[in-house]
C-alpha cells in the first residue's frame, strides 16, 4: 500500500479516535507498517494487489468523526474500497460529501452512531452501493434521491428523524427496506407495499398501504386511525378545519361505539351472575368460574379439560408410562425439573402463549411449586389411538441424548393432547436467525457449531430409532431450541406427521409405517436439515422468497448460474467467514435437499462432512485470507 494511503489512513483513524484521545484495542493504524501486510485491525485487502478492500471498526466506542475526504479523497483507496462498516460506535460526521469520491463502495453501514444533519445529496452518486445501513442516528430532513442509485438492495435507516416524502425506490429490487421510526409524511410510493407495516411503523404521518391508515385524498398526508383531532402543531390546519359533516359522522361512530359496548357490558354482568350462582352450587364449577374471573391468570386448557381432570384427578408419577392408563391422566416421565409435577397444578399455573404452529399452540406455563417453568403444546386434530401413542412415548423415553429435548411428560384423552417440556430460555433458532434485531451477528464459527451438534444428535437418534422406524418428522429451525448455555436442541423428535415438502403423500397415523415411508420419514429429515443448513449459510427463512420459490429452490438455481457467492448471509461475508468452507457447507445442504429422496446422503455421511468442514476451520489461522468476493 502506497505512502500517502497509508497516511490518511492514519488519519482517518485519527479523526475517528478523536485525534487518539482514546485508547482503542486495535493493532496497525500507525505510520510504522503496512495495513495489508501487518494485518490492521477491522482491513482487509485484495489477494492480488496490496490495495485495501473494506475497513471494518464496529463496536469499538469510537467517539470522534467519520471524514470521508480524508480516505475517499486518495485515488488508490477510493478506487479500492468497497465496504466501510462503521456501526455500533458514537462517531459524528464531517465532510460527509466526499464519501461520492468512493466510487467502488458497495457497502456503507454507519448504524448505531450520532450522526446528524441531512444526508449528503452526494450519496446518491454512489452507483455501485449495495447496502446502505444508517439506522439509530439523528439524520434530519428529506432523503437524497436514492432511488437513482439503481443497484441498491438493502436500505436500512429506522430510528432517525428523516422528514419530508419516502422517494419513489425501485421496490422490486429492494431486498431489505426499513425507515420505521423517522418523521416522513404522505402516501407511501407504489411498490411499498411489499414490504410489511413494520418498515414504516413509527411515522405518524405516513399513510397508505400496507400501514393501517388510508391517505385521504392524493395529496394528503396520513390520518391515522386514532390520530388524535385536538392536534394543534403547525401544519394541522387541515385537521383544525375538520368540516361539521366530519364532526357529525364521527359523533355517529361514536354514540354506536358505546350503545355497543352498554350491550357487551350487560351480557357480560348477566353472565357473570348465573356462573356465580352456580358456583355455590358444584365445586368444579367453582374452579371453572374462579379461572374465567377477568383477575384470574390465563390459563392454557379448556374448561372441559379442567372439569374432567379435577373429578378424575389421575396423576402418574415417574416412569410410569408401562403402567398408566392413558386416558385423563398426566403420565410424568423421568424428570428430577418436574418430580412431584401434579396435573392440578399444571392447568392451574398461569401460562403465556409462546406462538402456533401448523400442529397446536405453544405456551409457557410457571409451576411455582417445582420452581420450573415449562412449555406446554396442544396439539390439534391428532386422531392417533391412545395406546399407539403411550407406546411411541415409552420407546422415545428410552434414547437420550444431551442435544435432544426430552418430553417430560404427556397427557392424552379423546379432548385434549398434551406434550410437556421444560422451558428453553433463549428461543429457537430461527429466531436467531431471522428475529434478531438488525447488526446483532450470530457468527460463522456459531453456525458451524449448530450445524455439527444438530447433525450429530440426528445422527445418533436415526441410528438408535431406525429399526422402529421413527424418524423427526418435523425438523425445522424452529424446532431447534436453545438451551441456558445457548445450545441447540432438537424438539418435537418423532411426535408430529411430517412437514410434507416432498409432495409424497403420507398416512396421517405417524405410527403405520411400512417400509417406503419408513424410509421416506429418514430422508425428510435429511433435507429438513439440508434446508437449516441453507438458512444459516444465507441468512434467509426457507418459506417462500420473493421470487416465489422456496428457499432451497432458489439456492440451487442461483448456484447453477454459478453465481455461488450471491446466496451467502451478507453478515458472514462482512465477518470475513471463509468463502472455501461457506462452499463446502453449501455443497452439503444441495445433497440434502436433493429432489430425490434416494441420491440424499445418510445422516452419518452428513455429520462426518459437517464435522471436517468444522475441523478445517478450527486449525485454520486464516488472517490472509480475502473473505470477499462481491460482484461489482
Ligand atoms: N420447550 C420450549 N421452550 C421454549 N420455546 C418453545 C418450546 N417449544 C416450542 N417453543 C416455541 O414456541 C413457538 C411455537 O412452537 P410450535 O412448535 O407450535 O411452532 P412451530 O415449530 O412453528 O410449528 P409446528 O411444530 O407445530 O409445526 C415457537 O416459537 C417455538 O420455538
Amino acid at each position: 500500500v502506497d505512502v500517502d494511503a497509508i497516511n490518511s489512513l492514519v488519519s482517518f483513524f485519527e479523526n475517528l479516535s478523536g485525534n487518539f484521545s482514546q485508547s482503542i484495542p486495535v493493532s496497525g493504524w500507525n505510520h510504522d507498517s503496512d495495513p495489508c501486510v501487518s494485518n490492521w485491525t477491522g482491513i482487509v485487502c485484495y489477494d492480488q494487489t496490496p490495495s485495501i478492500k473494506s475497513i471494518t471498526l464496529k463496536s469499538l466506542n469510537l467517539s470522534g468523526v467519520f471524514n470521508p475526504s480524508t480516505i475517499c479523497n486518495i485515488t488508490s483507496l477510493a478506487t479500492s474500497i468497497v465496504v466501510i462498516g462503521l456501526d455500533n460506535n458514537n462517531l459524528h460526521g464531517e465532510n460527509f460529501d466526499a464519501i461520492a469520491n468512493c466510487k467502488k463502495l458497495t457497502h456503507l453501514n454507519i448504524n448505531r452512531n450520532q450522526f446528524s444533519g441531512k444526508l449528503p445529496d452526494s450519496l446518491s452518486e454512489l452507483n455501485n452501493l449495495k447496502r446502505l445501513e444508517i439506522s439509530d442516528n439523528r439524520f434530519t430532513g428529506d432523503l437524497p434521491s436514492l432511488p437513482r442509485i439503481s443497484g441498491l438492495i438493502d436500505f436500512i435507516a429506522q430510528n432517525n428523524l428523516f422528514s419530508g416524502s419516502i422517494p419513489e425506490f425501485d421496490f422490486d429490487n429492494l431486498e431489505t427496506f426499513n425507515v420505521s421510526n423517522n418523521n416522513f409524511s404522505g402516501r407511501i410510493p407504489p411498490g411499498g407495499d411489499r414490504f410489511t407495516p413494520t418498515s414504516y411503523l413509527g411515522n405518524p404521518k405516513l399513510c397508505g398501504v400496507p400501514l393501517p391508515n388510508k391517505c385521504k385524498n392524493e395529496n394528503e398526508s396520513a390520518t391515522p386511525p386514532n390520530a388524535a383531532q385536538n392536534s394543534n402543531s403547525p401544519g394541522d390546519s387541515k385537521k383544525n378545519g375538520t368540516t361539521s359533516t366530519e364532526i357529525l359522522m364521527y359523533s355517529g361512530y361514536a354514540l354506536v361505539g358505546l350503545a355497543l359496548i352498554i350491550v357487551v357490558v350487560f351480557k357480560v354482568c348477566k353472565r357473570g351472575k348465573q356462573k356465580e350462582k352456580s358456583v355455590k352450587e358444584d365445586v368444579i364449577d367453582n374452579y371453572q368460574s374462579k379461572e374465567e374471573d377477568a383477575s384470574a391468570t390465563p390459563t392454557f386448557v379448556s374448561n372441559e379439560l379442567k372439569s374432567a381432570v379435577m373429578s378424575k384427578s389421575e396423576v402418574f408419577v415417574g416412569n410410569s408410562v408401562e403402567s398408566a392408563p392413558v386416558s385423563s391422566s398426566l403420565i410424568v416421565l423421568t424428570s428430577p425439573e418436574v418430580n412431584g409435577l401434579k396435573f392440578e397444578e399444571l392447568l392451574k399455573a398461569p401460562a403465556e402463549l409462546l406462538g402456533r404452529g401448523k400442529h397446536g399452540s405453544v405456551y409457557k406455563v410457571n409451576c411455582e411449586e417445582q420452581g420450573t417453568t415449562l412449555a406446554v403444546k396442544r396439539i390439534k386434530d391428532w386422531s392417533l389411538p391412545s395406546n399407539d401413542f403411550k407406546l411411541r412415548m415409552k420407546r422415545l423415553n428410552h434414547v437420550k441424548h444431551p442435544n435432544l429435548l426430552p418430553v417430560v411428560a404427556f397427557y392424552c384423552s379423546r379432548q385434549e393432547k398434551l406434550l410437556v417440556y421444560e422451558y428453553q430460555p433463549n428461543g429457537s433458532l430461527f429466531k436467531l436467525l431471522h428475529g434478531m434485531p438488525m447488526g446483532q451477528t450470530f457468527d460463522w464459527s456459531s453456525r458451524l457449531g449448530v450445524a455439527s451438534t444438530i447433525a450429530e444428535a440426528l445422527a445418533f437418534m436415526h441410528d438408535e430409532l431406525h429399526a422402529d422406524g421413527i424418524a423427526h418428522g418435523n425438523l425445522k429451525s424452529s424446532n431447534i431450541l436453545l438451551n441456558k448455555n445457548m445450545e441447540p436442541c432438537i424438539s418435537e423428535y418423532g411426535l408430529m406427521t411430517m412437514d410434507n415438502s416432498d409432495s409424497t403423500p403420507l398416512t396421517n397415523n405417524i405410527f403405520q409405517f411400512n417400509a417406503d415411508q419408513n424410509e421416506f420419514g429418514f430422508k425428510a429429515d435429511i433435507r429438513a436439515l439440508g434446508v437449516i443448513l441453507l438458512e444459516l449459510l444465507t441468512g434467509k427463512m426457507p418459506m417462500v422468497q420473493n421470487n416465489g420459490m422456496d428457499l432451497a429452490t432458489w439456492v440451487v438455481s442461483v448456484v447453477k448460474e454459478e453465481w455461488t457467492v450471491e446466496v451467502f448471509d451478507r453478515a458472514l461475508i462482512r465477518e470475513g467467514a471463509s468463502e472455501e468452507r461457506m462452499v463446502n457447507l453449501l455443497q452439503v445442504a444441495i445433497k440434502c435437499v436433493d429432489r430425490s429422496p434416494d441420491s440424499r446422503p445418510s445422516i452419518n455421511q452428513v455429520a462426518s462432512m459437517i464435522n471436517n468442514i468444522k475441523e478445517e476451520d478450527e486449525r485454520s489461522i486464516d488472517v490472509s485470507g480475502s473473505p470477499y468476493d462481491i460482484r461489482n
